[in-house]
């Protein structure tokens, strides 16, 4: 049945492929700048997200200066050194060879925080999961992430650091929390796989097999079929093609 609420096939098609193609990006930066009036565009895209209680507990850190932008990368390459001893041997090699952060490649660098005192210590929604703040500022991120893919920027999240250590290379006082480093600009191409993915790290899951019906852990007996076969069909489709079957 026709919804009327629904996007056009062309805007689904849209909202779609900017799901499938965005990639978190750490090798492909060009030099060129972000014009600004992008930039507003995908920062009004992560104020638009949804947030616990409205709180809109988010900040946006702007870092374009190259001296701030050495300062984290030294405490990242820290923190990636301490990082490299902590996996089994067959990984460490791996893991040493893989790229994570464009730091210093990245035209524009952004920090986005997240306020846990934003709007008072009770929050509709969040007065018995205190941690709901958290996911609200991870759903700004996600916003701006979708919207650079569709300007067609590039965007890499950067964690590997000490929590105190990027605060203080920021002056972010140490009672607001960072969600996320990101580095963001224009790239030579977007990858097609996640590069974990490509890098046999780890394979994307079967999303079929991640479900359950009624209660944890309970698989599809049977009456779900219908739903399991067409999520396998999506899966191997979104893996060969990046969009969904016409
Ligand atoms: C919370 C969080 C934290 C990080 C990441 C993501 C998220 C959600 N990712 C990116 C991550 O590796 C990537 O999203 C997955 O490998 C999937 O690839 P695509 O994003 O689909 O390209 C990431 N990448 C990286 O190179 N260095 C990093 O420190 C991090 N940290």
């Amino acid at each position: 049945m026709e919804n009327q609420h629904a996007f056009s096939e062309a805007e689904r098609a849209a909202v779609y492929r900017a799901i499938f193609n965005r990639r978190d990006v750490r090798g492909q930066f060009l030099p060129d700048p972000v014009a600004d009036d992008q930039l507003a565009r995908i920062l009004m895209a992560a104020h638009h997200a949804p947030s616990v209680g409205f709180m809109q507990p988010w900040n946006f850190l702007l870092v374009r200066s190259s001296t701030v932008k050495q300062r984290v990368h030294d405490i990242f390459a820290q923190a990636n050194a301490e990082a490299a001893t902590m996996f089994p041997d067959e990984k460490r090699e791996i893991y040493s060879q893989l790229k994570l952060q464009g730091i210093l490649d990245a035209p524009v660098n952004l920090c986005i925080t997240c306020d846990r005192s934003r709007s008072g210590p009770v929050v509709i929604g969040r007065t018995h999961i205190p941690t709901m703040d958290l996911y609200s500022s991870v759903c700004a991120v996600q916003n701006l992430w979708l919207a650079a893919r569709a300007e067609g920027l590039g965007v890499g999240w950067v964690s590997i650091f000490h929590e105190k250590a990027l605060q203080d290379a920021l002056g972010i006082p140490h009672h607001i929390v960072p969600i996320a480093y990101l580095c963001i600009g224009h790239v030579s191409h977007f990858k097609d796989q996640p590069e974990l993915e490509k890098a046999g790290w780890l394979p994307r899951l079967p999303v079929a097999d991640l479900l359950w019906h009624e209660q944890w852990g309970a698989a599809d007996s049977g009456e779900n079929e219908a739903l399991t076969a067409k999520l396998r069909e999506l899966q191997q489709a979104v893996q060969e093609r990046g969009i969904y079957p016409a």
